[in-house]
């Protein structure tokens, strides 16, 4: 039917193109602008180039033809997939480019949108080398002249916005130290690798509640970008994690990366030479990151409160003794919420410590350290995540006895996990077994210890009357 009705109007072309010299010229006119309206009824199809499309701004285009860029190569990704009959997790998703000339079809809302990928070559004076100097890509859009609105209003956006996700969920996360070797030739502020900590908060053991809480609260930061500019705040959020040696404080952090997709920095406060120094690493992070300064307090000479008269230029000496640095604490807080700590974008600041009592408040307060998480000992919530992980299990007889003396002791997530390592000679129930015994001795030992204290106290208080 279409193949007939294509021969038709194409003998009507050729018809018209021999006899229109006989037509007077106002009726030419008027058969023009007939057919022009009949295939623009048949075929009434809107083209757009891109990068034609743009902004005007140089750098906002390139970034709008990579989003497109990254979201067509997902469709035709996704695409080939379906047609080898893959399921490719979103996590996983692999980006593959288009290739010269193909086609993607699209679906938004109802409409089908193709897209093509032209190179053109152009023609150059100069000798290069280089044979990408003399192409130009651009994606050839086509749909439909009854959706433009919506193709130009929505569908553009939902491209762009679709590209960029896929590009940050796709890269490649980075962790970077600043503790490089003294005489390093290179002068980067950060060297880096590659961030690959398999701990998610699915895998943290801790409190159901409160690890909530805190997914929550991170995953509203990420989204109050319009928030923080309307409340005249940078876009940033400080967490201090506080809790004893092994109670998971690292381990969150990864987490937290893990969740937000973000970059780690961690800042080695005993490599820093000044406050100059420290400024400059903080100009060299980028936007969605984390800055994390793990034990501050052992880090920092900070012992309770500041000096209130030389609050400005109190130098913070390092545990280290040979340290040469000088950082002063003005200089951290500076780093913290001064007027550079904006100048990235979203970021989050971490700072760890085991005795949250040996920091200066002024460092920790509301404002500055937004919300304080304590990780404690494993109690039986936590365990239940580390049997899950560790024995895949969800119940167990055991879990009520172990129940009882986690309630009873002290034990760090750090050396349950240990104790739930299943060696290659033992089941469930002798692991299970194994922690019990740890349990009961550590509970009897706590006891000892704590007759062992009443007793001091009492010859002590003997002693002074
Ligand atoms: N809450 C937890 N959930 C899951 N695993 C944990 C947790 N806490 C500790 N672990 C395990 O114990 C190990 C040590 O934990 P981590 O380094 O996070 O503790 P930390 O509090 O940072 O200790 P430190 O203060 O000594 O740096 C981790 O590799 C992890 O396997």
């Amino acid at each position: 039917m279409l193949s007939q009705f294509g021969t038709s109007i194409a003998g009507f072309m050729f018809i018209w193109a021999t006899f229109q010299q006989f037509v007077p010229y106002y009726f030419r006119q008027y058969i023009g602008k007939f057919c022009s309206k009949v295939v623009k009824y048949f075929y009434p199809h809107v083209v757009i180039t891109f990068p034609e499309f743009s902004t005007g701004d140089r750098f906002r285009r390139s970034e709008a033809y990579a989003a497109i860029e990254t979201y067509l190569g997902s469709i035709s990704t996704k695409q080939a997939k379906r047609l080898e009959g893959d399921i490719v997790p979103r996590s996983q998703e692999l980006v593959l480019s288009m290739d010269k000339n193909e086609e993607v079809l699209d679906r938004f809302n109802g409409i089908t949108i193709s897209w093509v990928l032209m190179i053109i070559q152009q023609s150059s004076r100069t000798i290069s080398l280089y044979s990408s100097d003399l192409e130009r890509r651009c994606y050839k859009l086509t749909f439909h002249e009854r959706d433009r609105e919506n193709i130009t209003k929505e569908y553009l956006k939902h491209v762009l916005k679709e590209g960029k996700e896929i590009k940050v969920r796709n890269r490649q996360r980075m962790l970077y130290t600043n503790n490089q070797k003294e005489n390093s030739m290179h002068d980067k502020v950060w060297s880096r690798v590659v961030f690959e900590h398999p701990a998610t908060f699915e895998t943290l053991a801790m409190d159901t509640k409160k690890k909530e809480e805190i997914i929550n609260d991170l995953v509203s930061f990420t989204k109050r970008k319009e928030y923080y500019l309307k409340i005249g705040k940078a876009w940033k959020r400080g967490y201090l994690l506080c809790g004893p040696a092994g109670t998971g404080k690292s381990t969150m952090i990864a987490a937290m990366a893990n969740l937000l997709n973000y970059d780690v920095y961690d800042v080695e406060l005993t490599s820093v030479r000044d406050n100059t120094e420290l400024r400059k690493l903080l100009i060299n992070t980028s936007s969605k990151s984390i800055v994390v300064i793990e034990d501050i307090d052992c880090s920092l000479n900070l012992t309770g409160h500041r000096n209130k008269e030389k609050e400005n230029d109190q130098i913070l000496k390092y545990a280290k003794e040979d340290s040469k640095t000088k950082v002063t604490l003005s200089g951290l807080l500076n780093f913290i919420d001064g007027l550079w700590s904006s100048c990235v974008g979203e970021r989050i600041i971490v700072f760890t410590t085991n005795h949250v009592d040996k920091l200066d408040p002024a460092l920790i307060r509301r404002g500055r350290m937004d919300m304080h998480i304590e990780l404690s000992y494993c109690k039986f919530e936590a365990f239940k995540v580390l049997a899950k992980n560790f024995l895949d299990i969800d119940s167990h007889d055991f879990f009520g006895t172990i129940d009882k003396l986690m309630e009873e002791t002290n034990i760090t997530p750090a050396d349950v996990s240990e104790y739930l390592m299943l060696k290659t000679t033992e089941n469930v129930t002798s692991c299970l077994e194994r922690l019990i015994q740890v349990l009961e001795t550590a509970k009897e030992d706590a006891m000892l210890q704590s007759q062992k204290e009443a007793e001091e106290k009492k010859t002590l208080t003997k002693e002074q009357i």
